[in-house]
């Protein structure tokens, strides 16, 4: 298996206390990951500083074979990997608009992005919610938007957090089925969550970060 991304030394303080500091932390190609710890541990953290929304320390990263700084961000990674936050932010415009928005601010043509947003959409089964501001939708429907956003990214590395707090019932369940089809296209994708059913999905490697250090479980 080989290593997608390789990172050296990050560390992250708040004032006075160390959150964490990780000495070595190895993300392999194709791999799925679940990263546990108790309320606090810093879990949300160590991805939104993997996704450059939060500045490190210090810290290096091997990616594709080249060793980068984490601060700035380089652009190779904000190319591939993408971050969905627990509570995702959506334009009031329509479904199908959400999920073709990144695509578009990347380049790609109208016409190009069509059919791959209708894919998605079939995906997370919200096609019927194509012409639908996301203001009106439910946690369960927007979650699932959200990831088929993130999914039409085709990201080498896909972070997701909490992607089931709060949500029960069918909209959990719903939301659960995606994850392991999410790595059709031969990503990686590691997920801070508390769910014992993610937690236990079969082939998922575990992380837990204690006491500000990272286990391999
Ligand atoms: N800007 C900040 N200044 C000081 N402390 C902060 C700041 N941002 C986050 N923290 C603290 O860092 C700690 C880690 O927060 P984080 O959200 O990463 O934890 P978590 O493991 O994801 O928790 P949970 O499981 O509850 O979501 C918390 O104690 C939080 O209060």
């Amino acid at each position: 298996m080989s290593v997608l991304l390789g990172v050296h030394g990050l560390r992250k303080r708040h004032g006075e206390r160390t959150l964490f500091d990780i000495g070595q932390l190895s993300i392999e190609a194709a791999t799925a990951y679940v990263l546990t710890g108790v309320n606090g541990a810093g879990k949300s953290t160590l991805l939104r500083t993997l996704a450059g929304l939060e500045r490190c320390d210090s810290c290096t990263v091997e990616f594709d074979g080249q060793r980068l700084p984490l601060h700035p961000y380089p652009k190779a990674l904000r190319r591939a990997i993408v971050f969905v936050h627990q509570h995702p932010i959506m334009f009031s415009t329509s479904v199908f608009h959400n999920i073709a928005y990144g695509l578009l601010a990347r380049g790609d043509s109208s016409r190009s992005v069509a059919p791959v947003v209708e894919e998605a959409m079939a995906w997370a089964g919200v096609a019927h919610l194509r012409d639908t501001d996301p203001a009106r939708l439910s946690g369960g429907e927007k979650q699932r938007v959200a990831l088929a956003r993130a999914r039409v990214l085709q990201p080498r590395l896909l972070l997701l957090d909490e992607p089931t707090a709060n949500l029960d019932g069918p909209a959990r369940e719903q939301v659960m089925a995606l994850i392991p089809t999410l790595l059709d296209r031969g990503g990686s994708v590691v997920m801070a969550c508390h769910d014992r059913d993610l937690i236990g999905l079969p082939g998922i490697h575990r992380l837990k970060l204690r006491d500000g250090r990272l286990e391999y479980r």
